[in-house]
């Protein structure tokens, strides 16, 4: 076949083609793509040996193998030097064709791998990028096929999923997925959502997949196409777990906002409000009206500190915070006081963002402030200003005098037999009495001087800038107008005071000497006769000297036995027999002879000592009595109680402990009482007194008539007897008409209420006479002994008196 049969046929041939000579090797024929591929006119390129056209050395000794028979066919790439010298990469085939007509030829036919190359390294490369960037991406990946098998993961998968190495190197689908469902918190949720998954190629999905090391992963899941096609699906997955953390952080954050009691602005830079929470709408009143974009200062306000916004930026901008009280201002109610902390917010770069302002609503504190000012400084009855205050205006009023060199006085007041209106009649009226007397004294004072109430019923006044006589026209002021008529519940009565004055700085530098000046002036006029107003003098508090002298002196004397009983016989009217005596105190006090109760029983009754003292004259006076009943002289003894002994939680119990000590019977003791005992605290007093009559004691009520004389209490005690006072026995000698019948009703009124009736201090037969013939039943008086120490008395008891004989009655 010639040559141009060769072009013929393999010109249509989109692979370059040369026929080649087996025995020669030089190219016999090619077509027009083999010309285009090596650059060359056919000419040149037909009649060429190969070798001419063959770049290497394995080239050359391939083609002198063909020669040799060695080889027939191959396909193999090979390189082609082309016409102007360029190196050419082609795949060629190369195989004997022997046509039906012909000699055998070798037709060798190429491809250009040049274009194919170049697409391949394309590839190479764009697969390497696409590596890369799977690997480079924070989210772990992971790629299946449509039956779920793993195709590929990145290192972030990886390292999320926490994968043993031997899963990163050699492939193990079960083993793989084994591994993620144990990682995960709930695996068979897991399992079942990745087969919904791979049931449905086409679906994206967006879930949450928690781990069982508590972090959270947020997957996507979408198809991978290939021409529109699924072939398979991509998991990307991003570990959220600090976002999730930041999110609920956020979100609380949100909420403490919202439900915070305290007011919360947020600001631009620039202090106009950004936001507002539901607390300070609420506290602007402005739940309705939003006030974004305003400026915060337009809402606040502080009086007492010109230029508060300019010291507020000053502040934000050195310190980044301020915090200070500020006035809001509200549309419809009173501006509030507010405790604000503003603090500055700046971005990373240092620039401010925002401002925030917390507010405390501080009317609710302030009001409290001024309540519990109120309570320390003020009297809660009278809200009169108490005494620590009184000491503040004083302290502040001596700072005054000391540089003006003016005095002032302090009055201390105290009402008289007030505790007698407490008691009889009730602690809520007494307290209505006081609030009376409060406004009294406020009226009887300027602006600038201070009534205190200490207590009870003792007040304080500092009179502002006065001297003595300024001091003596208030406190008259005040007497009088005290004593005017009270009218509480209508019920009307009167009052009265007494007042002791004391001068700064004649009697005092300090609030507590001017109160312990004015105090013990105070109690000079209550000593004598009370219902006026006395200013200290020294000596005064020499008195008081002495009464602490005598308290002591007393103390030693119980010890030392500076005490005895004298007993003064009481004669039964109707008999004329010494039936009783009565037990009475005498101290022998060294440097002072024989001293009588008057001189210290006072003294006692003040300091409490007296509970003592009364027990030693119990226990003494039981004892005696026992003495005498053994002696074949029983005689009742009658022993004075004070209030306060009587007073004493355990004093029936010491007294039912003194009479078995001694073994007296109950009725041959009397104990005497005082009308205060009664009137103190009735409940408990009528108490004890039926306790003690219960053991058996006669109870006698001493000094009737000088005190409340009540006809009530004498109705619901049940006393065995009534003493009258020897006021009354006194007054019968002087011929006292109206006393005389004073005594006739006592007699009278106690036989009604079934008790005797003892009359004390009968001097003279005279009285003696009136008293039998108003029917008293007993009489003690010096008239037949004085009190006696005991080795006199003994021979009265149960002796018979020979009496005058009753006086003709009284005609009135
Ligand atoms: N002018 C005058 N006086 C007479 C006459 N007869 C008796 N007296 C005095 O009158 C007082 C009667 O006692 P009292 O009213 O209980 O008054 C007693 C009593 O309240 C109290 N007292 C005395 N001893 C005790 C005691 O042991 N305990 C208590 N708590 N008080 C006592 O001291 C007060 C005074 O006691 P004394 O000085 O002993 O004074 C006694 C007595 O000496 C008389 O005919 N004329």
């Amino acid at each position: 076949m010639s040559h141009l049969h060769w072009v013929a046929i393999t010109e249509g041939l989109l692979e370059s083609v040369w026929v080649v000579d087996p025995e020669t090797l030089h190219i016999l024929a090619v077509n027009e793509a083999a010309l285009r591929l090596l650059g060359a006119r056919r000419d040149e390129v037909v009649g060429s040996p190969v070798h001419r056209w063959a770049s290497d050395l394995q080239d050359h000794v391939y083609w002198d193998e063909w020669r040799r028979g060695v080889v027939q066919t191959l396909e193999s790439e090979a390189m082609l030097v082309r016409r102007d010298g360029e190196l050419l990469r082609v795949q060629r085939r190369i195989g004997p064709v022997r046509p039906a007509d012909g000699a055998t030829v070798v037709l060798v036919a190429m491809q250009d791998l040049t274009e194919y190359q170049r697409t391949q390294q394309r590839l190479e490369e764009l697969l390497a990028e696409l590596r890369a960037v799977l690997e480079s991406s924070s989210d772990g990946i992971l790629v299946c096929d449509l039956d779920g098998r793993v195709r590929a993961f990145n290192r972030a998968f990886a390292q999320m999923w926490a994968l043993p190495t031997t899963l990163l190197t050699t492939p193990d689908d079960p083993a793989l997925l084994r591994h993620l469902a144990a990682s995960v918190s709930d695996a068979s949720a897991f399992q079942a959502r990745l087969s919904e998954l791979q049931r449905a190629p086409l679906m994206e999905a967006h879930d949450i997949v928690l781990l069982r090391s508590g972090r959270m992963l947020e997957r996507a899941s979408r198809p991978q196409l290939a021409r529109g096609r699924p072939i398979g699906r991509i998991h990307v997955y991003r570990d959220v777990t600090e976002r999730a953390a930041i999110d609920a952080k956020l979100r609380l954050a949100a909420k403490v906002f919202e439900s915070s009691l305290d007011a919360i602005v947020v600001t631009d830079p620039e202090r106009r409000i950004v936001a507002c929470n539901p607390a300070a709408l609420r506290l602007t009143d402005r739940a309705n009206d939003d006030p974004a974009g305003q400026p915060v200062a337009t809402l606040l306000d502080a009086p007492n500190r010109p230029g508060w916004e300019a010291e507020v930026a000053a502040a934000l901008a050195e310190r980044g915070y301020w915090e200070g009280e500020l006035w809001l201002r509200r549309a419809h109610a009173p501006a509030v006081a507010l405790l604000v902390s503003w603090v500055l917010l700046r971005d990373a770069q240092g620039q401010p963002l925002n401002t925030v302002l917390f507010a405390k609503d501080l009317s609710e504190k302030l009001e409290a402030q001024r309540r519990i000012e109120q309570l320390a400084y003020h009297d809660p009855l009278t809200g009169l200003p108490n005494r620590l205050l009184l000491g503040e205006r004083v302290a502040h009023a001596v700072r005054l005098a000391q540089r003006s060199g003016r005095g002032f006085a302090v009055l201390f007041l105290d009402l008289d037999r007030f505790k007698g209106i407490n008691d009889s009649l009730g602690h809520a009226f007494g307290d209505r009495v006081l609030v009376e007397v409060a406004q009294r004294l406020q009226r009887c004072l300027r602006q600038t001087d201070t009534l205190a109430r200490l207590g009870g019923d003792e007040f304080v006044i500092h009179l502002h800038d006065a001297d003595r006589s300024a001091a003596e026209r208030t406190a008259q002021r005040i007497i009088d107008a005290v004593a005017r008529p009270v009218t509480i519940d209508e019920m009307q009565f009167t009052l009265s005071c007494s007042i002791g004055i004391a001068m700064y700085p004649h009697d005092g530098t300090t609030l507590d000497e001017l109160i312990q000046c004015a105090d013990t002036a105070m109690y000079q006029v209550k000593e004598r006769g009370k219902g006026h107003w006395r200013f200290y003098q020294a000596e005064m508090n020499a008195h008081l000297l002495a009464r602490i002298q005598t308290d002591h002196a007393m103390r030693l004397g119980l010890q030392h036995g500076e005490f005895e009983l004298h007993y003064q016989p009481r004669v039964d009217l109707r008999s004329g027999r010494v039936t009783a005596c009565e037990a009475l105190l005498r101290w022998h006090r060294p440097g002072h002879g024989l001293v009588l109760p008057g001189a210290f029983i006072g003294v006692a009754e003040e300091t409490g000592l007296i509970a003592q003292l009364g027990q030693w004259v119990l226990e003494q006076a039981v004892a005696q009595a026992r003495r005498w009943a053994d002696a074949g002289r029983p005689a009742q003894v009658a022993v004075n109680v004070s209030a306060l002994q009587f007073e004493q939680t355990q004093f029936v119990q010491d007294v039912a402990d003194t009479l078995q000590r001694h073994g007296l019977p109950a009725g041959l003791l009397e104990l005497e009482l005082t009308e205060s005992i009664l009137v103190r605290d009735a409940e408990e007093a009528l108490a004890k007194l039926q306790a003690l009559a219960q053991l058996g004691i006669t109870l006698s009520l001493d000094d009737f008539g000088t005190g409340y004389s009540s006809l009530t209490y004498l109705k619901r005690f049940a006393l065995h007897r009534l003493k009258i006072d020897r006021s009354f026995v006194l007054a019968l000698h002087e011929d006292g008409q109206a006393d005389a019948a004073i005594v006739a009703a006592i007699v009278q009124m106690g036989h009604a209420l079934g008790m005797e009736v003892v009359a004390e201090g009968v001097e003279h037969a005279p009285q003696l006479q009136r008293l039998q013939a108003l029917g008293c039943d007993h009489f003690q008086g010096f008239w037949y002994a004085r009190p006696l120490p005991v080795a006199e008395v003994e021979a009265h008891l149960g002796r018979t008196v020979t009496l005058p004989g009753a006086a003709p009655a009284p005609s009135a």
